[in-house]
């Protein structure tokens, strides 16, 4: 008998690794040149989900770094702010304290991030927390060990329970593509967490595995389509780790203008976590 999962994924397209490779190399020949434009480079500051994720931050150091976009609004007009602030789940109360940038939020990792090794217990208290001190946006990653052992009522239960403790707040699920490698995993592990109520699929922590890639990015995007196709419901996508350069982040915006199309072009469903690539682009815009 096909399990309700086999039979979830089954409802979705299939694609090889090479496919995946000569669509996206096709996507951007035809339309890179077309895309890098100022117009394009501003919208994607509004998409970043600035970040930072590191050990030795300190209290001091995520006010300083809230200040810098707080700072940036309105010093040049025609540069939106970032969409949010993402930092670990201990710092979500000082930039709620500190942010005064309009429409900006705060997003935090949770969930035992980066390697979700350990007892969901855990996982639902650490979201808890988060939520109960602001967290407008909750990033958690998908349990690896459940899912690459084909365990999917595991992984599955996980994405479920602390979707419903992060009440109101956004979920975005971290699929951590570079761990996963094939196009068919990451296929099935977006159409998993989408299926248990992921607002947002993420690529990458940026931590210890590959962070983003142009091919996971297409395959999510390729599954994001036909989930709206399908249930007439929108659903977003982060792209995360690794992406430094102004270019970079155009070849991300040519695969979701080309897959999915302009409902996307928003970030409201359209993401780019970074610690460094809001400086990037901000010198390649032309003064
Ligand atoms: O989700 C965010 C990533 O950890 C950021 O990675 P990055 O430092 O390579 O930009």
């Amino acid at each position: 008998m096909t399990n309700k999962y086999e039979e979830a994924f089954s409802k979705f397209a299939s694609m090889t690794d090479a496919q995946v490779k000569e669509n996206v190399e096709k996507i951007i020949s035809e339309n890179f040149d077309k895309y890098n434009t100022d117009d394009v480079k501003k919208f994607l500051i509004s998409t970043i989900d600035l970040t930072s994720l590191n050990g030795a931050d300190t209290e001091k150091h995520i006010i300083e770094f809230t200040g810098k976009v707080n700072d940036m609004e309105g010093e040049d007009p025609t540069i939106p702010n970032v969409a949010a602030i993402c930092v670990y789940p201990n710092f979500v109360k000082t930039v709620k304290e500190t942010l005064t940038a309009q429409g900006v939020n705060v997003a935090c990792v949770s969930g035992c991030f980066p390697a979700s090794q350990s007892f969901i217990e855990v996982k639902v208290a650490e979201t808890a927390l988060a939520i109960k001190d602001g967290a407008d946006e909750i990033d958690i990653v998908l349990n690896m060990g459940a899912f690459l052992s084909d365990d999917y009522q595991t992984a599955a239960d996980e994405i479920e329970e602390q979707r419903a403790t992060c009440k109101n707040a956004h979920l975005k699920v971290i699929l951590e593509t570079g761990a996963l490698k094939e196009a068919e995993k990451i296929r099935r592990a977006s159409i998993l967490s989408l299926f248990c109520g992921a607002d947002f699929i993420k690529t990458s922590t940026g931590k210890e595995y590959p962070g983003a890639s142009l091919e996971a990015a297409y395959v999510m995007c390729s599954v994001l389509k036909q989930y709206k196709d399908l249930y007439g419901d929108i659903r977003g996508v982060k792209f995360s780790g690794g992406i430094r350069s102004a270019e970079e982040a155009v070849k991300y915006y040519c695969i979701v203008k080309e897959v999915l199309g302009e409902a996307w072009l928003t970030n409201k469903y359209f993401r780019i976590g970074a610690s460094s690539l809001l400086g990037n682009l901000l010198s390649s815009i032309s003064k």
